[in-house]
């Protein structure tokens, strides 16, 4: 017996079992229909006197990965999941939930009101509502506590982590775990407890396990979680809603479960988180401007690759590599390096290993000091010193010794991808995959693309990305690309604001209450301030032109701060030498101090550069500097160098710690008003006519006289611009 026609179709199995199964692919997501389809058939199952238990799973061995997420922000229909799962609860035949896939968000909720619980070995589970801004409203704060107790369910719903069914049968979230066929297992015990009450196997009933030093727990939780979260509401709220599972009746506690989403529901944070989540998915739909994309561009298979040069990149990436499985060779020509290396590397993967309980994947790298050995190799990714010379160099050993086709990607930060292609004989194999340190464990990858680099060659990268478990973004080749490019005007107005009068203090709290981990000051601590001097140096910009009788202040006709420089000659090079914008206790220690010496040392170099120190406020601070990022930001959709905002917002959400639930420098300008950003740009140009990156862009003006169109339609408008270019 079978009914096909809902999105959850009703079979009779095994004669007395009702089997209700989620079809909405590709994850089962409970939409409106779904929710429709579930009442109707557990309605059905439970009427029918023939039946005497019933199994719900999802189609194509996924259980349920949660509400449908497209759904918020509409005008919301269909049953709601509360009393969905509160008459699942409460039905008097045992229902059992067969979790096979993932059984995430509403998903596993929905579980939780079933009466057990069994899973496929290879499951995973987690209520990650709090990764979009919101948290498990559908009883999940309530079940789960009284289920596996408090700080238990802390853990998983304030970080939102996804669980193994292992780790699940241990917590005491699933009854059975099972290598065979889950739904078939379920199946069979269903009816082995059919007949029985189920009384004792209604969660909501149960007294929630109070921890002994609950004050404590909550308090410590709480500070814990505020820190972390970094202005972020969901994770706060979270831990609210559970301590309601732990002080109140069930369904009082529901009451505060309700009243505490429907704070989050309608919040910009959570607006920001769900756009992040899609945002991430959409930049795997890349596309070129030659018009090459994504679905029609056949990645090469890749099984062994090679690491050239292994300093701080090389050995992340190297890790990164044989943790994907690949067979890696990696090279280095400093023999001391090379050792330091092996060690580094090995230790990364036991520490790895250990964490995940799986085997270190020492054996899959052989070592070399001669670049001979990449002989056989698919895929090469190059990691030497930043020197175009020495790059160059390096491909053209590259091309004469790697096997036809092999694809050649250089981590460059900011070189061009294209010129480096040009010195090549195969110019359509190179491509940039630039990595984020440490790259083994940051989420971001850049692959990017020259006017000759082909479409396989791109795909190539980016499936090798997604491989790595990266986030990977397809973007253009211009200096710095997106990431590092948006980053310039960005470090320039914070060393402008130390000028005008603010101190690395004042402007790293301004950021860090904004949400990033670190503000620019103590980023640039920890990255090393060498690191910008050098590029500097290189562009000519360090030694002031005298001759020109210009200001020290002014170069190549443009405002320019040498406070770095100065900083540089004096060896304070940031946390490596114990000294750069803060003092550190001893070089390579992490806690940044106030440092009395830089305060006077901007004293004295206002004093002489005549400049007059102002109060500078936090809003100025956040205008200015992400503002200008923004603005450069307008200039790279402008360019074509970034497809959309989303990848520009990926970018800057995996590598640069914008923090998500404000959804990316793009989003954020969304919502703070293309027609504000675009009048404080002009308000701070007019006020630093030498500053260029303060000039609104082109596009932001042309947005703007648009009425300023919602994110998602920015493409429309940024694509008849080009074409009226
Ligand atoms: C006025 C005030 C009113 C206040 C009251 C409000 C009451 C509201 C009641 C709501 C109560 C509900 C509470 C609740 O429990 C909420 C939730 O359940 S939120 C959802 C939680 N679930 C998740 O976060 C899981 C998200 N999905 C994933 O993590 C992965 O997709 C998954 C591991 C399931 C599979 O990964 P993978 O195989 O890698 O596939 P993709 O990630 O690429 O996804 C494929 C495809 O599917 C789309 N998708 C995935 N999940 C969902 C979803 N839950 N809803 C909608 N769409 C989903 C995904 O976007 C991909 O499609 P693209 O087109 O590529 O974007
Ligand atoms: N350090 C960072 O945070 C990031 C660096 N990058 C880029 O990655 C590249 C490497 O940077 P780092 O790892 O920081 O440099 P590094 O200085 O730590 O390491 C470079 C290594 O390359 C080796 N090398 C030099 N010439 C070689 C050759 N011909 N063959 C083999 N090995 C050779 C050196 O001996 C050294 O061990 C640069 O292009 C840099 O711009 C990209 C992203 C972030």
């Amino acid at each position: 017996m079978c009914d096909k026609g809902s999105m959850a179709q009703y079979t009779r199995v095994s004669g007395f079992v009702g089997l209700i199964t989620l079809q909405n692919p590709p994850v089962n997501a409970l939409s409106a229909a779904v929710r429709q389809g579930i009442v109707d058939m557990v309605e059905r199952a439970l009427s029918d006197p023939i039946v005497k238990s019933v199994v719900i799973c999802g189609q194509n061995g996924n259980f349920c990965g949660g509400a449908d997420i497209k759904e918020f922000g509409t005008n919301m229909s269909g049953p709601p999941l509360v009393p969905m799962i509160d008459a699942i609860e409460a039905a008097n035949k045992p229902v059992v939930a067969a979790i096979e896939g993932s059984a995430l968000g509403g998903g596993l909720e929905l579980a939780l009101g079933c009466h057990y619980r069994i899973a496929h070995s290879k499951a995973r589970l987690g209520l990650p509502e709090v990764t979009l801004g919101l948290l498990p409203a559908a009883g999940g704060t309530q079940r789960l506590s009284r289920l596996i107790g408090v700080p238990a369910a802390l853990n998983l719903i304030t970080t939102g982590i996804h669980v193994t069914a292992a780790q699940a049968l241990q917590l005491g979230i699933v009854d059975q775990v099972t290598d065979h066929n889950a739904v078939e297992v379920a199946v069979t015990f269903s009816l082995s407890v059919a007949g029985q009450s189920m009384d004792a196997r209604r969660i909501s009933t149960y007294p929630c396990p109070l921890p002994s030093d609950f004050d404590a727990l909550f308090e410590g939780v709480m500070q814990k979680v505020r820190q972390s979260a970094r202005g972020a509401i969901a994770p706060v709220a979270c831990v609210q809603a559970v301590r309601a599972a732990a002080t109140l009746p069930y369904t009082k506690g529901m009451e505060r479960e309700q009243e505490l989403m429907a704070t989050l529901f309608t919040s910009g944070q959570a607006r920001a988180q769900q756009y992040c989540f899609f945002a991430q998915r959409a930049v795997g739909r890349w596309r070129m401007p030659s018009g090459a994309r994504w679905e029609t561009s056949k990645p090469m298979p890749v099984h062994k690759a090679a690491v050239i040069g292994l300093g701080t990149m090389g050995r992340g990436i190297t890790v990164a590599l044989a943790q994907t499985g690949l067979s890696v060779v990696a090279v280095e020509t400093q023999e001391k390096q090379l050792m330091e290396a092996k060690q580094a590397v090995s230790g990364m993967l036991e520490r790895g290993a250990k964490r995940h309980g799986v085997a270190p994947m020492l054996d899959r790298i052989s070592y070399s000091q001669n670049i001979q050995a990449v002989a056989e190799v698919d895929l090469v990714i190059e990691a030497v010193f930043e020197d175009m010379a020495l790059k160059t160099e390096v491909f053209q050993q590259l091309s004469a010794v790697c096997k036809p086709g092999t694809l050649l990607c250089t981590n460059t930060s900011a070189l061009d991808v294209d010129k480096l292609a040009s010195e090549m004989p195969n110019p359509e194999l190179v491509v940039g995959m630039h990595f984020f340190a440490p790259a083994h464990v940051m989420k971001l990858l850049e692959v990017v693309y020259g006017p000759r680099s082909s479409p396989q060659a791109v795909a190539t990268a980016m499936q090798l990305g997604k491989k790595m478990g990266k986030v990977s973004v397809a973007v253009g080749n211009c200096r710095g690309f997106v990431g590092n490019r948006m980053l310039m005007p960005y470090l320039q107005q914070a060393f402008f604001l130390l000028e005008e009068g603010a101190t690395p203090e004042l402007v790293d709290r301004a950021l860090e209450e904004f949400g990033f981990p670190m503000g620019v000051f103590r980023m640039s601590d920890l990255s090393g301030l060498d690191i910008g001097w050098r590029v500097r140096k290189r562009d000519e910009l360090v030694e002031p032109d005298m001759a020109s009788g210009q200001s020290a202040r002014i170069r190549q006709g443009s405002r320019y701060s040498p406070l770095g420089d100065l900083l540089c000659e004096q060896g304070r090079f940031g946390q490596k030498t114990g000294q750069g914008w803060y003092r550190y206790d001893k070089p390579g220690s992490r806690v940044a101090r106030s440092d009395p010496w830089l305060h006077s040392f901007l004293v004295e170099y206002r004093a002489r550069h005549g400049l007059v120190p102002r109060s500078i406020d936090h809003q100025e601070v956040l205008e200015r500097c992400l503002y200008a990022l923004i603005n450069e930001g307008f200039r790279i959709l402008e360019d074509g160098i970034a497809a959309g905002p989303e990848d520009i917002d990926v970018i800057y959400v995996f590598g640069y710690g914008w923090p998500r639930h404000r959804g990316g420098p793009m989003f954020y300008a969304s919502m703070v008003g293309l027609a504000k950003i675009l009048e404080r740009l002009e308000h701070y140009q007019q006020a630093h006519p030498d500053v260029p990156y303060l000039q609104p862009s082109s596009l932001l003006r042309r947005l703007v006289a648009s009425d300023s169109p919602p994110i998602h339609r920015w493409r429309e408008v940024i694509k008849k611009y080009q074409s009226q270019l």
